[in-house]
């Protein structure tokens, strides 16, 4: 006999749209089922025809504006209503309309949810199935039944939910999927409960879970290890109330370790924190950041003794090389690390240095004292690399300015609204300079006056824009006082178009807290762009930073 493919079944588009914030325009779901597509998954399940406008509407784009290369797109829907023809049914028809290859219908395999929720007989519900499967498969469509609260309608009445089993896959359902639909069961139930259900249908079985019990992925690979060979998930398991099984883990756990080479392409896992990422964007829903694979910080290290072993080899505190997920290996300074944090965070950036180097060693321990000030470089990887620039070139970093002064005033004046202007002294060269900007706040005002006086020296300035700005109170501890004279830490994120980089500055003031994260932005820009020009900061031809390691 043939080996069956296995069947890797995407609900983003449907299930996944059911959590609680997550709206997709049909643009916004043509999209993710192209990078679906991309990524290899073998089903798309857009929408339920006939039930949301908007997702009629989809499928009927879907046709002349999705070139799926990979997936089989597939209509979800309801079986015919009781006590009547499926022939007349306006949902089934709805299904037919969406002129899909598979069409996939939810049924009730719950005797508890057929009388109480569906309010008719089990008899009927058997024969509700069983029509609405023969209807569609002599139509054309390849079926699938997610048969709903399988688990907890097997362990209520067992005999009735292989039943439903049984009469789907005899009325020609190519797969019958088994739904954890409340989510609340646990592996070794889902395990048991699979393996039953294949002894007493020999049907072929699905599975479809919910992370209610935070066990949706392992319930997954439960019952894939018990027999099912269709396996239903959404990106970043998206879906209603805790979502369901993520389908990026439950693709990487069976290539990965499972090493089963028919889930995706190997290739193509490649490509998933990628497909992850441009899903987020489309979504708004970002992968929370520790999320297995593909989350940004999947594969980042802080402790201090995990670099150290990292430095050595990566293998020993990763699970995976990150590429094979499209992913990659990260390292955050902070307070928590030593020398070898310093040392991998430095060849990150591009600097080939020791971390039995003095200047390693000097840069270490400014950041444990910078930190317990309440600096944080984690996310300020700008300000980090002016602080170990600083200590390779022994303190002789080259100024491209120098500053005299600032100052920022703030006023309203009686009968008009509130002027902000900032000021700024400076010498280029020796040569001294002032300039005056006016903002809607301290930090636009005088991020203005700097760009005032700077730019016609030096252009690339004026790519450079503040895109994030996140203020933190630090308490009295670090420089400043109780209540509203707590020390304040300001974290920026700045971009020049083409990259995005952070800074951080820290004081009893916000505004000169704010100046300092400003001024760093500046420096970063110039060392880093003007290269040649500025003999100590340039990496790549670094001399001075290749000798100092
Ligand atoms: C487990 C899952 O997540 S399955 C997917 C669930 N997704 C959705 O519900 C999103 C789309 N849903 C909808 O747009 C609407 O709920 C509709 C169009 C399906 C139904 O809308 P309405 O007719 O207004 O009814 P309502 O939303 O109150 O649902 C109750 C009806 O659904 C029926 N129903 C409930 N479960 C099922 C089921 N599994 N199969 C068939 N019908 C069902 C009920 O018997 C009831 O029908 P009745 O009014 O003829 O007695
Ligand atoms: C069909 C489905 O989404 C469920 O039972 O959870």
């Amino acid at each position: 006999m043939a080996e069956r493919r296995f069947q890797l079944y995407d609900t983003t588009l449907r299930d996944g749209t059911q959590q609680e914030g997550l709206v997709l325009t049909v643009e916004d779901k043509l999209a993710v089922a192209r990078h679906l597509d991309a990524f290899g998954a073998g089903f798309i399940e857009g929408g339920w025809p006939g039930a949301i406008p908007r997702d009629t509407e989809f499928f009927r784009r879907a046709r002349t504006e999705l070139d799926l290369r990979t997936a089989e797109l597939a209509a979800f829907g309801a079986t015919r209503k009781p006590d009547t023809l499926v022939t007349t049914d306006p949902q089934v028809r709805a299904l037919l309309e969406a002129e899909t290859p598979v069409v996939t219908l939810v049924a009730k395999s719950h005797t508890r949810h057929v009388e109480l929720a569906l309010r008719t007989t089990l008899a009927e519900n058997l024969a509700m199935i069983a029509g609405t499967v023969r209807h569609l498969v002599r139509a054309g469509r390849r079926v699938f039944v997610d048969a709903e609260h399988y688990f907890d309608g097997w362990l209520l009445n067992r005999e009735y939910a292989l039943e439903v089993v049984r009469t789907a896959a005899e009325a020609g359902a190519e797969a019958v999927v088994l739904c954890d639909t409340n989510g609340g069961s646990l592996p070794d139930g889902v395990g048991a409960v699979v393996a039953d259900t294949l002894a007493a249908t020999g049907a072929r079985l699905g599975i479809h879970c919910h992370d209610d019990s935070g066990c949706a992925v392992a319930n997954t690979l439960a019952a894939v290890d018990a027999g099912a060979d269709h396996v239903q998930g959404t990106a970043h398991g998206y879906g209603e109330r805790c979502g369901n099984a993520n389908l990026f883990t439950v693709a990487a756990n069976l290539v990965l370790k499972r090493g089963r080479t028919d889930v995706v392409p190997v290739e193509r896992l490649g490509r998933m924190a990628e497909t992850g990422r441009a899903i987020g964007e489309l979504t708004g829903v970002h992968a929370h950041p520790a999320a297995p694979y593909v989350g940004a910080s999947a594969f980042a290290h802080k402790a201090g003794l995990h670099a150290s072993a990292l430095r050595v080899d990566p293998d020993l505190y990763q699970h995976i090389d990150p590429a094979r997920v499209g992913n990659a290996m990260r390292t955050l300074v902070s307070d928590m690390g030593g020398r070898s944090s310093i040392e991998l965070k430095a060849r990150e950036l591009g600097y080939e240095v020791s971390a039995g180097s003095e200047p390693v060693a000097r840069a270490a321990a400014r950041v444990k004292e910078l930190e317990n000030r309440g600096y944080s470089f984690e996310s300020a990887d700008a300000s980090f690399e002016l602080l170990l620039l600083e200590e390779l070139t022994g303190g002789d970093l080259d100024q491209p300015f120098e500053v005299d002064a600032w100052k920022v005033g703030v006023e309203r004046r009686a009968g008009g609204g509130v002027r902000t202007e900032g000021s700024v002294r400076l010498r280029v060269d020796g040569a001294p300079l002032s300039a005056t900007g006016t903002g809607n706040g301290p930090v636009n005002a005088l991020d203005r006056a700097l760009h005032q006086a700077l730019d016609t020296f030096f252009p690339e300035l004026s790519r450079l824009e503040l895109v994030d700005y996140q203020v933190r109170v630090l308490g009295s501890g670090a420089d400043g006082g109780p209540g509203s004279a707590a020390a304040a830490r300001v974290l920026i994120t700045f971009t020049d178009g083409r990259r995005r980089w952070g800074t951080v500055g820290v004081d009893g003031n916000t505004v000169t807290a704010s100046w300092r994260a400003l001024l760093d932005a500046v420096r970063y820009v110039l060392l880093t762009e003007r290269g040649a020009d500025h003999r100590t900061g340039r990496r790549a031809a670094a001399p001075a930073t290749a000798a100092a390691g």
